[in-house]
């Protein structure tokens, strides 16, 4: 791809990071600056020229190379990242909903420090969860930028919320740079932000009004049911969630809970039915590719995240319960989510066990769901914290 001389600055240069936005932003003619705190990642991005993007599915395989990019380590080199970002058209992220607090400094500076006669840049958060962007942009705003900066700090960045939607699996070791991936992508953009600009040249992204049916159906069938599969899986010894899904018992149960999460997205969304039972299938189809090897542990990685308010399960969930709606396969599958705890290299389910063994049942639904007691889902996942709690005492 021919450089076109602008610039998109990245944090995390993980399996999203590398496999995905950069692919895009590489395609688009973007000089990609990766920002990352993991000094194995910045060195074999600094020692390298190019990597590799292997998408895999029934189809074959294919591949992309990737190149034009550089590599920082925005914790110890902090002020070449803001450096960057003064002069970039574009700021992207995948680090995780829990690190954007973490990210926010280094971009509050960069932003601070541009011109307000440059086009402002364009902030995206690639993460999964509703408004990931609008709490980027809060640390940002509220938290590192100086009152007398904020009324005209529009002039300097934009900040939209995107649905990012692709599987990339952990990489095996041995891959380096590389990653494999499906060859799906939708990553669909609010435009409203660029209203008075051009929103930036991406290839593949979907500009739209209203984002919040894209994201919640994505986010409630897509993660829903991979994470379904997942925890199910994982209590069945599971390795994959390909393999979970050859399980006809979990494959009912991810079918149950996402029966009930298309009740809600076509009801609220006014989604036709039929186009919602053709997303289903799809989904199904996608997360159980047996050439992806997604392990259960990935899919079911942090599972405090998972289990709060606005997420796959209880966020579905909850919303039905208001609506005097079936929510009980969701509740099946937070139950599974419960369960998972102590995983090798997971510190949230090491922090779930401990919350679960030394909690009363009503102080882990407030604290870790959310809910208010007086909500009509608090008593049904008290129940099945009850449940978790006895099976592990
Ligand atoms: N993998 C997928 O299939 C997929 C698909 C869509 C969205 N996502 C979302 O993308 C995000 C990242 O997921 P992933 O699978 O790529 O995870 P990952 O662990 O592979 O990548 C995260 C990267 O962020 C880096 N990081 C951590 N703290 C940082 C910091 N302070 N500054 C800069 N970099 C930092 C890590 O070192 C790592 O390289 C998550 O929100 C995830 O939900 C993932
Ligand atoms: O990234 P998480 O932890 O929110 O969820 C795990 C997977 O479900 C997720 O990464 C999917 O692979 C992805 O959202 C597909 O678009």
């Amino acid at each position: 791809m021919a450089n076109t001389g602008k610039k998109a600055v990245h944090f995390g240069a993980g399996n999203i990071g590398r496999g995905f936005v950069a692919e895009f932003l590489h395609k688009s003619g973007y000089e990609v600056v990766f920002c990352d705190v993991m000094d194995s990642t910045i060195g074999q991005l600094q020692a390298s020229k190019s990597y590799k993007v292997i998408q895999v599915g029934a189809e074959g395989e294919s591949t992309s190379t990737i190149s034009n990019y550089r590599a920082i380590n925005s914790r110890t080199h902090e002020a070449d990242a803001i450096k960057e970002i003064i002069t970039a058209d574009i700021v992207t992220c995948s680090v995780g909903p829990k690190i954007l607090k973490f990210i926010a400094p280094v971009i509050a500076k960069g932003v601070d420090a541009r011109s307000n006669d440059a086009k402002p840049v364009a902030v995206i958060a690639c993460e999964n969860a509703i408004g990931a962007t609008d709490t980027l942009a809060n640390h940002i705003k509220d938290d590192h930028t100086p009152d007398h900066r904020l009324e005209d700090h529009h002039e300097r960045a934009r900040y939209a919320n995107s649905a990012i939607d692709r599987i990339v699996p952990a990489q095996d070791p041995g891959m380096g740079l590389d990653v494999k991936l499906e060859k799906f992508y939708e990553w669909v953009v609010d435009r409203t932000p660029f209203a008075d600009h051009e929103p930036p040249a991406i290839e593949g992204i979907k500009w739209v009004d209203n984002l919040i049916p894209y994201i919640e159906r994505k986010l409630f069938t897509v993660n829903t049911g991979h994470a379904a599969a997942a925890y199910h899986g994982y209590n069945k010894q599971k390795a994959t969630v390909y393999d979970a899904l050859q399980d006809k018992e979990i494959l009912d149960e991810v079918r149950r809970a996402l029966a009930e999460t298309s009740t809600l997205i076509v009801g609220k969304h006014g989604i036709e039915a039929s186009e919602q039972n053709q997303y289903v299938e799809k989904i199904i189809t996608r997360i159980g590719n047996p050439h992806l090897e997604d392990a259960v542990e990935r899919v079911g990685r942090a599972p405090l995240r998972k289990l709060s308010r606005r997420e796959r399960f209880i966020g579905p969930a909850a919303e039905l319960a208001e609506l005097g709606k079936d929510f009980k396969a969701l509740l099946d599958a937070a139950e599974m989510a419960f369960r998972f705890q102590n995983v090798d290299g997971d510190e949230e389910s090491v922090d779930l066990a401990k919350i679960m063994a030394e909690k009363t049942p009503e102080e882990v639904v407030s604290s870790v769901c959310g809910l208010e007691s007086s909500h009509p889902l608090f008593p049904h996942v008290v129940e099945v914290v009850k449940t978790v709690q006895a099976a592990d005492a």
